[in-house]
């Protein structure tokens, strides 16, 4: 059986004085890519917030790798990629990337490597800000890969990218599972779904599904986990 690398048990989360999670429950699997899948302002963000320990939360447990979401001990075990690039705009990608070698303790060399990887090494010499939003983005996917992270939150990195870009993002991510790491990647792209081992449905604030690809399929007799999703959010309807 596969060790649990993330345990949250009946979060609360509340924003804006609504509830944003209401007593969610689940465990992702170390070593595997779990996606978090859900429509716009479901709460996906929220639930990457509160495991990464930047999101205040009203009850419930939250446990990554042993300890408390943003634990000091995680900080280099958790990489964290936000929706919104978190690098410097005025420092061109590889003074970024030093700035954060330099905060993590990581040798220069591995710059070199994850640059390769989020293929922006031809771009190392560029202001961040001259930069597509895309190629920011990756700027930012960069910074976290630096201290080799065991659990990777991803929160809808492929947004704005084009098709290839996708596709490669996909197989490192896959690389990275294959070598032991836990993903958490979100996205509003259902079809995103096949990239990942297991999915994790999210309708208001609530999980309401958890399972393989194939098994969300199976069962809700559908053929996309698109139509599957639309299958289990309406169910409940009169
Ligand atoms: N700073 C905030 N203050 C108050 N409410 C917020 C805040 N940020 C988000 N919310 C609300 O919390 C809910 C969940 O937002 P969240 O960003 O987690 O959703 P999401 O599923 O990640 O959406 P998206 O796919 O659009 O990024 C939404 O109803 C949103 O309006």
């Amino acid at each position: 059986m596969t060790d649990a690398a993330v345990e949250v048990r009946e979060l609360v989360v509340q924003r804006g004085g609504r509830t944003v999670l209401d007593g969610l429950d689940l465990t992702i699997p170390a070593g595997r890519i779990t996606g978090l899948l859900g429509p716009s302002g479901c709460g996906k963000s929220t639930l990457i917030r509160s495991l990464a320990g930047v999101q205040v939360v009203r009850s419930g447990t939250v446990d990554v790798l042993g300890g408390a979401g943003g634990s000091p001990l995680n900080r280099r075990r958790v990489g964290y990629v936000t929706q919104a690039s978190s690098v410097y705009d005025d420092l061109t990608v590889t003074q970024n990337l030093a700035y954060f070698a330099a905060i993590h303790d990581v040798g220069a060399d591995r710059i070199d490597e994850v640059l390769e990887s989020v293929d922006l090494a031809d771009r190392r010499h560029q202001l961040t800000r001259d930069l597509s939003g895309g190629q920011r983005a990756r700027v930012s996917l960069a910074a976290a890969l630096l201290p080799s992270p065991d659990v990777y939150l991803l929160d809808e990195p492929t947004v704005g990218l084009d098709p290839v870009l996708r596709r490669d993002l996909w197989r490192m991510f896959a690389e990275l599972a294959q070598a032991g790491a836990t993903l958490l990647v979100s996205s509003h792209v259902m079809d995103e779904a096949d990239r990942c081992d297991e999915v994790l449905l999210m309708r208001q604030g609530r999980i309401i599904a958890h399972d393989t690809p194939d098994g969300l399929r199976a069962a809700t007799g559908t053929t996309d986990i698109e139509s599957a999703f639309l299958a289990l959010a309406t169910s409940d309807e009169p």
